[in-house]
């Protein structure tokens, strides 16, 4: 399992916790920025981030920016991502099994590092529930 970090200067405090707490699980992850607290663009990262999901070069990814918001819409407008804003345990859950998010989005502003960590293993444990296969073919056929 590898997963594309990506965030803004907001994020990146929590992009580098998320890096640590991912990796003392012997989960492999690929940081695509950003590098520093140095004000950048959330655009840039959360399209990063999509382009390295679709394209395969992860299988998931995790993006942060003041409140998730920014980055999550700009992950959405890659072509394939199903990027959720998420807040808690029940919607990081919810996230894979009713959405099959391949992207998650963490406000760095809103969210506890603590809860952060929740919130990503409550994503990465759950499963897709095929039942709703049929609502993510109408989002693809959008795309289309
Ligand atoms: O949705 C947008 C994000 O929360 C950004 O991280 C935020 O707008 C950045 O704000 P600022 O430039 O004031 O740090």
């Amino acid at each position: 399992m590898k997963i594309a970090l990506g965030s803004d200067h907001a994020g990146f405090k929590l992009k580098e916790e998320l890096k640590t707490y991912l990796s003392s699980k012997k989960i492999e992850v690929l940081d695509l920025g950003t590098n520093s607290e140095d004000s950048v663009d959330y655009p840039d990262y959360g399209k990063k981030v999509g382009h390295a999901v679709v394209e395969k070069s992860a299988d998931l990814g995790i993006v942060v920016c003041g409140t998730g918001i920014g980055i999550s819409i700009a992950a959405n407008k890659v072509k394939g991502v199903r990027a959720a804003l998420v807040y808690d345990e029940l919607t990081g859950k919810l996230a894979k099994e009713h959405n099959n998010a391949n992207v998650i989005a963490l406000g760095g502003r809103t969210t506890s590092t603590k809860d952060a960590y929740k919130i990503v293993d409550a994503f990465l444990n759950a499963t897709f529930e095929q039942r709703h296969q049929k609502r993510l073919d109408k989002l693809e056929e959008e795309e289309n």
